[in-house]
């Protein structure tokens, strides 16, 4: 869907932001786009939209080179979401919302249906929040009002710029998973910039990890990228808490678990089920009396019994999965 063909760019000033780089997204895929500050991140999605053009190379959208495309027409096609939003101050969030839309010529109630489905969409309320302004909605409620319009006329391609990034840490996850969610309903091929390893690992099909002058150092699905760094970079960019990033990633199977011959009524049940992440597991773990826990499956039925030893084993199946490159 989208290909970087030897891209690089280097400022006026002599500044390297991205060094030649060929890299393929596939349709449909979310691609997260991690490094430090200053690692060329922004530059490499702004050339896609034509905000910075390359100075070798080609970016090709569905095939086709988007230096010979109209700038306005591309944009157009494609949804942005950047940190502060950038909502119109003086506009409500339905009119936010309906702003491509109205410029494509769409009548009212085509935009009025569609403003309703896509407020629904960020879980936000149509008839409470659609006629409210920016300042008088939360910095997270903002994010799913800049998300909505960006997704308005249903853009093939989504670039986002540290999207969650003014949101505080509670928002931000729920934020990210309801994103998650909305991207594997409507199946845009999305480009997200982030610094947050934490943030690329769990949203991304496959995480690209840049280093400084725009060098790409690896692309690689996430577990991939915690369990296989590709380089010295790499490694000590996603630091020594690798564990817990698998915790949030790795989710439990039938055969983690041990049979469920436990006489014991006391075991608790219900709280894990089978396709929870680690993450939850070690939770209920954590807060349960006798380190074990019966876990369900979707219809409530227990399927087997987990224990520290247990969970143990389930992460390192994750780590030593052979999840491909
Ligand atoms: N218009 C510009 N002129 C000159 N240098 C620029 C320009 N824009 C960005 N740069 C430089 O290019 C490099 C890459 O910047 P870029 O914003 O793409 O990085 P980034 O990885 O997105 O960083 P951050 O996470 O801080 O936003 C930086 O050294 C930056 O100073």
């Amino acid at each position: 869907m989208i290909r970087f063909d030897g891209v690089g760019k280097t400022y006026a000033d002599g500044t390297v932001a991205v060094e030649r780089l060929d890299l393929d997204v596939a349709e449909h895929e979310l691609l997260t786009l991690v490094g430090p500050s200053g690692s060329g991140k922004s530059t490499l999605l702004r050339m896609v939209n034509r905000l910075v053009e390359p100075t070798t190379g080609r970016v090709l959208v569905d095939g086709s080179d988007i230096a010979t495309q109209d700038e306005v027409e591309l944009r157009r096609g494609m949804g942005y979401v950047i940190q502060h939003v950038g909502l119109f101050p003086h506009r409500t969030v339905s009119q936010n919302i309906a702003t491509v839309p109205r410029l494509l010529g769409w009548d009212r109630r085509r935009t009025a249906a569609r403003v309703e489905e896509l407020l629904t969409l960020v879980r936000l309320d149509p008839a409470l929040h659609g006629p409210r302004y920016p300042h008088e909605l939360s910095g997270g409620q903002r994010q799913r009002v800049g998300v909505a319009r960006a997704l308005a006329t249903n853009p093939r391609v989504m670039l986002m710029d540290e999207p969650f990034g003014a949101v505080d840490p509670e928002g931000r996850r729920s934020l990210q998973e309801e994103f998650g969610r909305i991207h594997d309903e409507l199946g845009t091929t999305v480009l997200l910039v982030t610094h947050d390893i934490d943030e690329a690992v769990l949203l991304g099909d496959r995480v690209a990890v840049f280093s400084q002058g725009g060098r790409l150092e690896q692309v690689a699905p996430p577990v991939t990228v915690l369990t296989r760094p590709a380089t010295p970079f790499v490694e000590s960019f996603i630091g020594d808490s690798r564990a817990v990033r698998l915790l949030s990633l790795a989710r439990l199977e039938a055969g983690d678990l041990l049979p469920d011959d436990v006489a014991a009524t006391e075991v608790s049940t219900g709280q894990v089920r089978l396709g929870d992440t680690l993450e939850v597991a070690f939770s209920a773990l954590a807060g349960s009396r006798d380190g074990v826990v019966r876990v369900t499956d979707g219809a409530g039925s227990v399927v087997g019994l987990l224990t520290p030893d247990r969970l143990h084993a389930a992460l390192r199946r994750t780590a030593h999965a052979d999840v491909g490159a």
